[in-house]
């Protein structure tokens, strides 16, 4: 059996008014492996205690399988939890720990046939005798979640179940993970703060900061249309090139983007989404290039929908298959404050404050309005206001502004000038808010999976 879990409005407030959950909506099918991402202290946690019936919900309501569940025992729920540090009883055989949640389940029946039915999924039967102390941490992992497994639940709940193992045993577990939820085909909720992990593993990912869901997409989508900088920041390895820059829109019909000491110039005929950056004319925007939208090669060869700037060589990190070029362009990174408010509460602070610290009144009025919508929504973050931009304020020295991925056979040293191409068809424009409008929402491209 496997079940259909919705949130609908779904916020936790802790004791003194820790507000760890805002208003989380979200419905997840029967069979889905859901994982639940976003940085230490953002609610993850929160809201799959909630779903366990270990956390009672504040205000909002969960459904299971369509029915009010908010009041429903723990118990009597059919799920099953994973958690990190394993919770094994140290006393207890693998087998007994494996066997003791079936004894409720199935009293007065032999439980063996279960337990060795287990064994032989995780490929722990040799293992069935030794106590916890005698298990190395994968082998102990595996016991949980056997024990999870065991009871047959329409449900699985795994909190971090992985980050207490080391790189090469959590991948390999991480498969293992996948085979087993998607052979049962159990609904599968997994919180996780590593993005790789999410990525590799989720049906779809549900993005979280500070409370509030950024977004829920599948993987692929979450990496090429995130909807907002922080989740275009948070989702890629390495992170994707933020910088702060200007659009430029003469009358002319002309248009380009101002990185401070270079410009994108975006070609003619606009695309339609290049068209719809008008409306930034002389407005601060975010500029978005992941290292792979970005290669080092000369002018003349550049492709259609490439553009060319140039760059100094800060530092290269040799990867073995590549290398990662760190340049500085003269652009100033834009920064996504980790702890940044993405609540309505927050938000207007910030565009108390932005007001307060003068600027142009039409800059204010427009966070004004930014910070107003986002309060209606709850969804995307508003962004410091940048402050004007200086001469003197560079990146210091061997920051670099820009990372390019190359071939790992390039020779480059520090300061040398090198042409890069950048492709106009991966470039991202993130509004003062942080929300995305390039690639326009609206008419984002249908991915093919
Ligand atoms: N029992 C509690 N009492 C008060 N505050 C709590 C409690 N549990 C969690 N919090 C707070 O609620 C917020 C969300 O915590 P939660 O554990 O859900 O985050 P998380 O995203 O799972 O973090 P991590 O990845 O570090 O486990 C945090 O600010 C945390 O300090």
């Amino acid at each position: 059996m496997t079940r259909a879990i919705s949130l609908h409005d779904v916020s936790k407030t802790y004791g003194r008014g820790v507000r760890a959950v805002e208003r989380f909506s979200l419905d997840i099918a029967p069979g889905e492996f859901l994982v639940l991402l976003g940085p230490s202290g953002c609610g993850k946690s929160t809201v799959l205690r909630m779903i366990a019936g270990l956390e009672d919900i504040t205000s909002g309501e969960l459904l299971l399988d369509g029915e009010p569940a908010n009041d429903l025992a723990p118990g009597d729920r059919k799920m099953a939890m994973v958690f990190q540090n394993f919770a094994l009883y140290p006393s207890m055989t693998s087998r007994e720990n494996i066997g003791f949640p079936l004894r409720f389940e199935m009293p007065g029946q032999d439980t063996g046939p279960r337990v060795a039915e287990t064994a032989r999924t995780l490929g722990i039967e040799d293992i069935l005798d030794r106590y916890p102390a005698q298990l190395s941490g994968g082998e102990r992992q595996r016991v949980a979640m056997g024990r999870a497994i065991s009871r047959h639940p329409s449900v699985f709940l795994m909190d971090e179940p992985l980050s207490n193992l080391d790189a090469k045993l959590r991948s390999h577990l991480r498969a293992e993970i996948a085979r087993l939820t998607r052979g049962m085909g159990v609904t599968t909720v997994y919180v996780t703060h590593d993005q790789a992990e999410a990525m590799s593993l989720g049906d779809r990912v549900a993005i979280m900061r500070n409370g509030v869901l950024q977004q829920v997409s599948a993987p692929r989508e979450a990496y090429h249309l995130p909807q907002n900088v922080f989740v275009a920041a948070f989702i890629g390895t390495p992170r994707i090139n933020l910088m702060e820059a200007t659009v430029v829109a003469p009358l002319d019909g002309g248009m380009w983007i101002d990185l401070g000491r270079q410009r994108l110039v975006l070609p003619r005929p606009l695309s339609r989404d290049h068209q719809m950056l008008r409306i930034q004319q002389g407005r601060p925007v975010i500029v978005g290039l992941r290292s792979e939208a970005v290669r080092i090669d000369r002018p003349s060869s550049a492709r259609p929908g490439e553009v060319v700037l140039s760059g100094v060589v800060e530092h290269v990190e040799y990867q073995g298959h590549e290398s990662l070029v760190h340049l500085d362009t003269g652009a100033r990174p834009a920064v996504v404050p980790e702890l940044e408010s993405a609540r309505p509460g927050g938000a207007r602070q910030r565009s108390r404050a932005a007001s307060r610290q003068g600027g142009t009144a039409g800059l204010g009025r427009l966070v004004q309005k930014a910070a107003a919508r986002v309060s209606g929504q709850g969804r995307t973050a508003v962004l410091d206001r940048p402050a004007p931009r200086q001469e003197t304020e560079r990146p210091a020295a061997g920051s670099g502004d820009l990372v390019v991925r190359t071939g790992p056979d390039l020779r480059l040293r520090a300061g040398q000038h090198v042409p890069l191409l950048v492709d106009l068809a991966h470039l991202y424009v993130f509004d003062h808010t942080g929300r995305r409008i390039c690639p326009a929402p609206e008419q984002a491209p249908h991915l093919e999976y």
